[in-house]
């Protein structure tokens, strides 16, 4: 593999299954966005140090946006920075892609240095003190502070990052992996889930790596042993447990396609404050255990009102997918739907505020319900809801593909704290990009 070659990721939106999805019994809804991470992978180079391998990942929209590591086989792939700043994502797909590949010194020999860029578009992140440039055949903004002090929107930026760079990596040791991307479409999303676990620290339940993964889905997560089981990075058998966690174990995921139907569209409103999911989950946890049984029958009626949903959604979709887009039939089924979606949000609105009156954790706060609620009022709106974790971080609206929010809410008092994102859904998960040179800066 000698060109330069390039791929990308989606950012993600949870549409239904927040906390329940941390629990390997529910389902949860993933849409992939059009905000996508991307990652161009240089032609092998040369690096002096013949007894050592060096992946260097630039990130140049970033102040100080550079993290070089080197591995050895003899030191069990485990990455030192020679950069001396650290990116712990970057280090741990690393550290899993060398000890799945096992690439050999010798056979490397004159080829032992990998250089990544990323790019990620705007969405990802607050546009404050930034400047747009333009970059290749794209404009990209560039920000005055480094990666980890960039106001983040929640489109999942750590797990693009970790996917897309997963599969730049892999594509030096597998050169027909950048034209079957597909093929090892389980393999990239096994390994992201391992290294994004290990970098967060935490096993959240994966549902942003499978997004960037795979696109738009109906999601159920792995049991999180398989992951807190592994042995430590550098152990002797680390590459061997690894290797049989990604190839041959029942990962028990349910992984499905399940998009929004195209006849609607999406609309994401990022709120000018935000919560901490971890925050939130801690709270939230507590008050299941603490409340049983009827903490159970809070979440039983939840599943309820998601499997609905995404039923729905998904009867929707292929009633679209057979019939003309402006057929009666899609009118009359777009009316019902409306009417279901409104039923259901019904219900999660009733077990959100029920469960941040007795946790404390403020999932669906009244600030947030008046605010859907209102979204509620404007024309072409289907339903509205509080993705992931919820919370004062965003909220999401679907609506009919001929409504234009922008416009509706512009100068409505009621909605000035809500900036509309530019982003849809995209519901096609890692990918290879067909012209790599539009990356290059000109
Ligand atoms: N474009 C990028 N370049 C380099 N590192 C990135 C980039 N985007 C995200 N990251 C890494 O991911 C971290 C953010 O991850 P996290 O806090 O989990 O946020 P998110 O919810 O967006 O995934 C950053 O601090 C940085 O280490
Ligand atoms: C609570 C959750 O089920 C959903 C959180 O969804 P968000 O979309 O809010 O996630 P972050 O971007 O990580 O903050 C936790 C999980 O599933 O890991």
């Amino acid at each position: 593999m000698s060109e330069f070659r390039a791929f990308s990721a989606p950012g993600k939106a949870l549409l239904a299954g927040g906390y329940l999805v941390l629990d390997p019994k529910y389902d949860a809804l993933v849409v992939g966005l059009s905000a996508r991470m991307h990652a161009l992978a240089y032609p092998y180079d040369l690096l002096e140090k013949l007894d050592k391998f060096e992946v260097r990942v630039r990130s140049r929209q970033f102040k100080d946006g550079e993290w070089s590591y080197q591995v050895s086989p003899e030191s069990g792939f485990i990455p030192v920075s020679v950069s001396g700043s650290k990116n712990p994502f970057i280090e741990k797909v690393i550290a899993n892609v060398f000890n799945y590949f096992k690439p050999n010194m010798d056979d490397y020999c004159s080829r032992n240095l990998f250089v990544i860029d990323i790019f990620s578009d705007d969405a990802y992140h607050s546009q404050e003190d930034s400047v747009t440039r333009h970059y290749g055949s794209r404009n990209l903004s560039f920000h005055s502070h480094r990666i980890e002090e960039v106001p983040k929107t929640g489109l999942g930026s750590s797990a693009g990052l970790v996917t897309v760079l997963t599969t730049a990596l892999a594509s030096f040791f597998v050169p027909n992996l950048t034209d079957n991307v597909e093929g090892y479409r389980k393999v990239i999303h096994n390994l992201s889930q391992v290294a994004h676990c290990q970098a967060q620290g935490k096993i959240g339940s994966g549902f942003d790596v499978a997004a960037a993964a795979y696109g738009s889905i109906r999601y159920r997560r792995f049991p999180p042993k398989l992951i807190s089981d592994l042995p430590d990075i550098g152990n002797v058998n680390y590459p061997d447990k690894l290797t049989h966690l990604v190839d041959e174990v029942d990962w028990n995921i349910t992984i499905e396609s399940n998009c929004l139907p195209s006849g609607l569209a999406l609309w994401m409103g990022d709120i000018k404050s935000g919560s901490e999911t971890v925050k939130l989950v801690q709270k939230v946890k507590k008050w299941y255990d603490s409340h049983l049984p009827e903490s159970l029958e809070v979440y039983t009626e939840l599943d309820h009102a998601n499997s609905r949903f995404m039923d729905e959604l998904s009867k929707l979709d292929r009633l679209h997918n057979s019939h003309d887009h402006y057929s009666g039939q899609i009118f009359e089924a777009i009316k019902k739907m409306t009417l279901v979606a409104r039923s259901i949000r019904k219900s999660q609105t009733r077990c959100f505020r029920k469960i941040t009156e007795e946790s404390g954790a403020d999932i669906e706060p009244p600030v947030q319900t008046k605010l859907l609620d209102d979204c509620q009022t404007l024309e072409g709106v289907l339903t509205c809801l509080i993705p992931g974790a919820g919370g004062y971080d965003a909220i999401v609206v679907i609506a009919t593909q001929d409504a234009d929010l922008k416009t509706q809410t512009a100068g409505d008092k009621r909605f000035s704290n809500v900036q509309w994102l530019d982003v849809c859904q995209a519901d096609w998960g890692v990918r290879k990009e067909e012209e790599p040179e539009t990356y290059f800066k000109k």
